[in-house]
């Protein structure tokens, strides 16, 4: 029987969303702008000749409407390979999966938008008086890693969390793990997940870190993201219901809420994520559901505005492909997409609402071109078909019905 590898490049945007507009994101191009700013650098265009022969820079030009420099004599893909767009509210995590795997998020989640003073007091009051706090600091939009080497002294002096927030319907709390404590922190963003409830936040993410004010502070690999569930049946849901395995590599599980996984392996960065997926192939049986996030390409490149960093990080997810290609079984199916964009040269540091790839590979399979797709769902309803499982409520399965 057969089984399906997804592995989800978290923030591979390919520019071209026809809404960008309304998003404030019109002209942005993740894969675009990093091979432009590739090529112009003395370190010469990006190489990806895998990742080229299963299509990725083709549905790139798809996309936008030409070649992204470095990429234009480009092969026939010995894949099926094409672009798509959300439909779902939202450029985030969640709703980016979520529609991936068949649901469409019609109300979008609540956003904190005030850049200061940015969350209600009620929320705040409730989450030092029942966490037990000091008091808290943040309070606003930030970056990360600047709002941790800007506070982060205060905070161990003090005992009290930084929390802050983006454009992305986030509640994010660093603390210092051995100064506030790992657990602490974790059991504070249980505290919060509840306490949101009525803001409709899609995500509390905890943001562990180590160091000192002189060597500085860096975020370790035990982030924690507690996402709403789901408002309706995945991908993962009918599978497992269906009783396959469904194995989450990395951040899926976080994401889906648990809901619908029968095993989750972690691992900490995208070579660790390769092992886990690959020993998830060599480990599972006929039927079963493997997926992987590989969240570096998103929270150390593109949030991080790293156009070059995010390239090298390409070119590393492309000479660790093949494999993955050796570990397939004959009737297995690998498919890659992403979630949203996070083109690291716009202004800012957040996501960017674009189309995503959508391609996917089995041994002896012909190449053939899957179009602009209209919704993230096609892809979710494509291994649904594969796996032989009940057909999702949204989208048009890949492997058998056109784009519009
Ligand atoms: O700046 P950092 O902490 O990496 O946070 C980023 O990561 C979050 C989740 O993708 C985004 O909403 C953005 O705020
Ligand atoms: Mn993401
Ligand atoms: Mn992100």
């Amino acid at each position: 029987m057969a089984r399906a590898i997804w592995l989800v490049l978290d923030s591979l945007g390919l520019g071209g969303a026809p809404d960008a507009v309304a998003y404030g994101d019109e002209g942005a191009d993740t894969f675009g702008h990093i091979a432009a700013a590739c090529a112009a650098d003395a370190r010469g265009p990006l190489r990806l000749p895998n990742l080229t022969r299963l299509g990725l820079p083709q549905a790139h030009a798809l996309s936008v409407g030409a070649p992204a420099p470095g990429f234009e004599n480009l092969p026939e893909p010995a894949s099926l390979w094409g672009c798509m767009a959300e439909r779902s509210s939202g450029k985030d995590t969640p709703s980016g999966h979520w529609e991936s795997a068949g649901v469409v998020l019609e109300t979008a989640f609540g956003l904190f938008d005030a850049p200061e003073n940015t969350f209600p007091p009620e929320l705040l009051d409730a989450l030092v008086t029942r966490g037990r706090l000091p008091g808290v600091l943040g309070n606003c939009h930030a970056s990360g890693t600047e709002i941790i080497a800007r506070l982060g002294e205060e905070h161990i002096a003090s005992g009290k969390p930084i929390v802050y927030t983006s454009a992305d319907s986030v509640f994010q709390i660093a603390a210092h793990e051995e100064h506030f404590g790992l657990q602490r922190l974790l059991d504070l963003c249980v505290l919060a997940r509840e306490l949101l409830g009525p803001w409709n936040i899609g995500r509390v993410i905890a943001r562990p870190f180590i160091g000192t004010a002189r060597d500085g502070y860096v975020r370790t690999g035990n982030r924690r993201d507690y996402a709403l569930e789901p408002p309706a049946p995945t991908l993962l849901d009918v599978a497992r219901a269906a009783g396959r395995e469904v194995v989450s590599v990395g951040k899926i599980s976080d994401i889906f809420a648990a809901r619908g996984v029968t095993r989750a392996l972690k691992g900490n960065g995208h070579d660790a994520l390769f092992d886990a997926t690959l020993s998830a192939m060599a480990e599972t049986g006929d039927g079963a559901l493997i997926a992987t996030n590989f969240v570096d390409f998103d929270s150390v490149y593109g949030h991080r505005r790293n156009a070059l960093g995010y390239g090298v990080a390409l070119e590393h997810f492309d000479a660790r492909l093949p494999e993955v290609l050796a570990a397939l079984r004959p009737h297995d199916l690998l498919v890659m997409s992403a979630d949203h964009g996070c083109d690291p040269t716009w202004p800012g540091s957040d996501h960017t609402r674009e189309r995503v790839p959508l391609l996917a590979f089995a041994p002896g399979i012909a190449g053939r071109a899957l179009g602009r797709r209209d919704s993230f769902a096609d892809l979710g309803q494509g291994i649904a078909t594969h796996l032989g499982l009940a057909r999702l409520a949204h989208g048009r399965c890949f492997l058998t019905e056109t784009a519009p």
